[in-house]
């Protein structure tokens, strides 16, 4: 087991938004128990007064990890955010700063596709408007507007794990699949992309939006989108509340152009469950609202979380990581019988052959040596006898170039 610079019980976790107890076993059985465990999310003041001094943090989507709250983060080392998303945090900031940001990036698919089916085969039947006709006391039995799934055309846009999970489901029911990716994509089953939003949007019965959230992405659906989709069509948002303009939404829905919407996320969310909900699609019978929970399943949540801390506890015990989003990706094994080393640096010329240096005029042994950079920084692991592992640590802090180091001591 490796033993850190910092004993285990001083590195501070702080956890956010109700984070699946399987996080908290996770990192207690890997010896975390410093655990600030926060149910709701945290405010930017509270949030900075927190954060300042703990080693990593776990968050979901609502809270927001800008600039100003990385800068006063003095001690962070990782951040984890337990869901797909990770538009909350700043990541160019996290990166410059040397810190790897980790995701779950599918333990919530299965969970998002099932929900998105389903509200495809009750906006199909006109479902949503009979219901809430029904508990006015009103009794809608009619089959106008009632349409099966089977034979309509689902156009999916954003054709990545959620979008391809949807397809095959979708196609199950009968339904034809066609999507639009800005990338060259397999199709699965018998789907088929298609090279135009525009066409697919017109073409498609029930458009479902699955890509993230991008300067791209932002009101990619707006006024000129809808005008393309059928009479008749719907539309479903489980990715992001900014990817629709969701006034215009609202306006072609009251003028009856479209059928109807499931919409489980939107531009502004409410920061907790006891805050007001406000939209303008409030009031539509014919619209499905969720409070952004395609991903929130009890087996999601439960695999995110062992999936999300077991990679925060990885990183901390021997500096893998593997599957971080904004940092190079060195896959590490437990190391025995060394001493870790790891060093992030700006990416610039010299760096590797300077440490080197630095080490073979203190006579310093290094038993393994990894290297992997993106444009802004490079991330060096070298392993070196226990018994020269804080000397190098020293000489690896007067490096030029350094952003941050650590030192992993195992036994
Ligand atoms: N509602 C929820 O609770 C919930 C749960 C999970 C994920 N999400 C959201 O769903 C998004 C998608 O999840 P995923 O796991 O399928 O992601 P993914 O990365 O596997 O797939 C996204 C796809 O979108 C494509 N894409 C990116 N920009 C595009 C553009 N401008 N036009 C067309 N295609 C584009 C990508 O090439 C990729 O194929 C996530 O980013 C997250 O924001 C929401
Ligand atoms: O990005 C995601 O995985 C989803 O938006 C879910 O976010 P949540 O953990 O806040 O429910």
């Amino acid at each position: 087991m490796a033993k850190h610079s910092l004993d285990k019980d001083k590195i501070k976790i702080l956890l956010l938004e109700g984070v699946h107890q399987s996080a908290v076993d996770v990192l207690e059985r890997a010896g975390y128990t410093n655990i600030e465990y926060h149910k709701a999310s945290l405010g930017e003041e509270a949030l900075i007064a927190s954060i300042k001094d703990a080693h990593f943090v776990g968050l979901r989507s609502r809270t927001q990890l800008s600039e100003t709250v990385l800068s006063q983060a003095d001690k962070l080392v990782g951040i984890g955010c337990f869901c797909i998303g990770t538009n909350q945090v700043n990541l160019k900031v996290a990166e410059k700063l040397g810190i790897p940001v980790f995701n779950a990036p599918f333990s919530n698919t299965r969970s998002v596709a099932e929900l998105v089916l389903g509200e495809i085969i009750m906006l199909l039947r006109g479902i949503p408007q009979r219901n809430a006709m029904a508990h006015r006391g009103g009794w809608l039995k009619s089959a106008s507007g009632s349409f099966e799934a089977r034979g309509k055309t689902l156009g999916v846009i954003g054709y990545g794990h959620i979008g391809t999970q949807l397809g095959i489901l979708a196609e199950t029911l009968g339904m034809r699949v066609i999507f639009f990716d800005i990338e060259d994509k397999l199709p699965l089953g018998n789907a088929q992309q298609i090279h135009s939003m525009q066409e697919l949007i017109a073409l498609a019965d029930v458009v479902s939006l699955h890509v993230p959230e991008t300067p791209q992405t932002k009101e990619m659906i707006g006024e000129a989108e809808l005008a393309y989709m059928k009479k008749g069509s719907i539309l479903i948002n489980a990715s992001r509340g900014t990817v629709v303009d969701i006034d215009a939404l609202a306006s072609v829905l009251e003028a009856d152009k479209i059928a109807g919407a499931a919409i489980d996320v939107f531009p502004v969310e409410p920061k907790s469950n006891d805050d007001e909900f406000i939209s303008p699609l409030r009031g539509l019978d014919n619209v499905i609202l969720t409070p952004h929970v395609g991903g929130s399943t009890q087996e999601a949540q439960e695999n995110i979380g062992i999936e999300v801390a077991g990679k925060l506890a990885k990183y901390s015990d021997n500096g893998s990581t593997m599957t971080a989003v904004n940092f190079p990706e060195v896959s590490l094994a437990q190391h025995k019988d060394t001493s870790r080393l790891l060093h992030i640096h700006h990416n610039q010329p010299g760096v590797l052959i300077q440490i080197n240096q630095a080490f073979a005029e203190k006579g310093i042994n290094i038993a393994a040596q990894y290297l992997q950079t993106t444009n802004e920084i490079g991330y060096v692991v070298m392993e070196v006898d226990s018994d020269q592992a804080e000397e190098a640590l020293e000489q690896m802090k007067t490096i030029d170039g350094t952003i941050r180091t650590r030192l992993l001591h195992s036994h």
